[in-house]
């Protein structure tokens, strides 16, 4: 499903700060993305998620060739990934209901087509009592409910995360992640980047571990 091959990143002159990764993912496993700060794991997420081009070597998504792809192929692609930042990026003036359903109007769905199924998912997440609140109003917890929701109603293959747990305290991060191992037994394909040992210990998922450019592979 995802395949690096000598995959190397650089910004610009810099220095090149992913070197040679060399890894493969199937699909339906759920992997942790670790390691110090600085060590690229946004910017390996930035590369899964095809918002970022590998400087050399090649990223195979879901069997293809990704740097083969002219723009229209890339936009297909991303379809089947979503992803959680830390800072949760609702839109503020939309409700909780209309941040979930974002993606689905984007790609010009009536609402009638949509509408049960965002409400079952927002109950799922155990946001059915706060379809209409504004982001304003919503806990950390419950905002980052919302962004998970929003990620995944457009059933994604790979569910990518970025810190997700960062802003909220550990009982909640804990939720959160056991939120992410439903959707994983569910069939979707999750990379979760946290540097919080306290979660990595609590779950039995295998760690992909960031360090100066390279990855290793943990259990
Ligand atoms: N747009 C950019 N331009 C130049 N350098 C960048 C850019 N984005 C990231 N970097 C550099 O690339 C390196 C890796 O950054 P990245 O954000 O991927 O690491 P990270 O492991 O996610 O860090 P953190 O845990 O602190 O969020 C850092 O040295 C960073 O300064």
């Amino acid at each position: 499903m995802i395949e690096f091959s000598n995959v190397g990143l650089r910004y610009g002159q810099g220095p090149e700060i992913l070197r040679d990764l060399n890894f493969r993912i199937e699909p339906g496993t759920f992997h942790f993305l670790t390691g110090p700060s600085g060590s690229g794991k946004t910017s390996l997420l930035k590369l899964l998620l095809l918002s970022l081009r590998p400087t050399r070597g090649r990223v195979t998504l879901f069997g293809k060739d990704t740097s083969s792809l002219d723009q229209d192929a890339l936009l297909q692609m991303r379809r089947h990934i979503g992803i959680v930042f830390q800072e949760f990026r609702l839109l503020d003036h939309l409700t909780t209901f209309e941040n979930v359903a974002l993606p689905l109007r984007v790609l010009g769905e009536p609402e009638a087509s949509y509408r049960a199924n965002v409400t079952e998912l927002l109950e799922w997440v155990g946001l059915g009592q706060r379809l209409d609140a504004l982001p304003a109003v919503l806990s950390g917890g419950e905002k980052q409910r919302a962004a998970i929701a929003r990620a995944v109603i457009g059933r994604p293959d790979i569910l990518l995360a970025d810190e997700p747990t960062g802003n909220v305290d550990p009982e909640l991060s804990l939720r959160l992640v056991r939120l992410f191992a439903e959707l994983n037994k569910m069939g979707t394909t999750i990379i979760l980047a946290t540097h919080e040992l306290p979660l990595l210990d609590a779950f039995p998922f295998p760690r992909m571990i960031l360090n100066e450019g390279e990855i290793v592979f943990a259990d």
